[in-house]
């Protein structure tokens, strides 16, 4: 696969990381304006770091947009006359609807709007995915690479707002809670990186037990709270300070945010 990511910043090299450490790419080219601080991504041998947009797109088949939103609308004038049939448009851009990419580059193109978040340099991404509809014809492609670089379903584009929220906040969300967690283990006197581990992995073992038995996680707390145990003890003085509406208090005050600041 020839792909361009365009605008290799947070998202744009967690991504650019995934698709080469899982071998997925034929060549690769990063653009930045400046894009000085990441020539050494070139020393993969495959890829190519560039500031000029329009040559990314002529080497490139598939081309993953990864801007802020203010930037995309500017760059798809800038590339829009190179576009033709064997290029595939994947934008990861927060509120930037699909009306609004054909708006500029018609509605003859393959686009594909997606939200994955920064574990796709893990191969661990939770990424949504919705298209336009010629880009129908490429869901499956998209997929394959999401796939390969984590998890992918396709939502309706109105979801894309809450997906946002869940999927790609929701990694500085989990990351809070671990971190609390590391907090009160040292507290209980493991040190700061035993702590970390052990949050970490206790973590990966929570959402492991879910993913493999389809379970609801209450059952698999059930498993854990002996009764008159320690375990029920600290769940429900958790729930007294409000664990779990806090979390949901900040998921809608995030999604709140979203359409305020989002153009959908
Ligand atoms: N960060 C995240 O976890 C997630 C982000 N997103 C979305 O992804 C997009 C990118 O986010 P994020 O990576 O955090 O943002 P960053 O600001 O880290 O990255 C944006 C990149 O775009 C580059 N850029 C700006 N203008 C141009 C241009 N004209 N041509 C080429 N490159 C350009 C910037 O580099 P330079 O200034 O050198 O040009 C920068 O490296 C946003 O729309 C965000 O909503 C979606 C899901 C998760
Ligand atoms: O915080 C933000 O607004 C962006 C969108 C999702 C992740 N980062």
């Amino acid at each position: 696969m020839k792909i361009a990511i365009i605008g290799s910043g947070n998202l744009g090299l967690s991504i650019a990381k995934g698709l080469l450490v899982s071998n997925s790419v034929t060549t690769l080219y990063l653009t930045k304006r400046n894009p000085r601080a990441i020539k050494s991504w070139e020393d993969y041998g495959n890829v190519t770091v560039t500031s000029d947009n329009r040559e990314a797109v002529r080497q490139s088949d598939i081309l993953i947009f990864a801007v802020q939103p203010g930037q995309f609308g500017g760059i798809l004038e800038e590339i829009r006359d190179l576009l033709n049939e064997k290029h595939v448009l994947i934008s990861t851009i927060t509120g930037f609807k699909i009306k609004k990419i054909e708006s500029v580059v018609g509605r003859d193109q393959y686009i594909i709007r997606s939200m994955p978040n920064t574990a796709i340099s893990v191969g661990k991404s939770m990424t949504c995915i919705c298209s336009n509809e010629k880009g129908r014809q490429r869901t499956d492609l998209a997929k394959a690479i999401f796939n390969k670089l984590g998890t992918s379903i396709e939502i309706p584009e109105e979801q894309m707002r809450a997906a946002t929220v869940i999927c790609a906040s929701g990694i500085a969300f989990w990351m809070r809670l671990i971190r609390a967690t590391t907090q009160g283990a040292i507290q209980l006197g493991f040190d700061a990186r035993e702590a970390q581990e052990l949050a970490m992995h206790t973590c990966m073992g929570a959402a492991t037990l879910l993913v493999e038995s389809g379970h609801h996680p209450e059952e698999e707390i059930d498993r854990v709270t002996t009764p008159k145990g320690c375990t029920i003890e600290g769940l429900n003085e958790m729930e007294h300070s409000g664990l779990s509406s806090s979390l949901i208090k900040g998921i809608v005050a995030s999604f709140n945010k979203i359409n305020q600041i989002a153009d959908l």
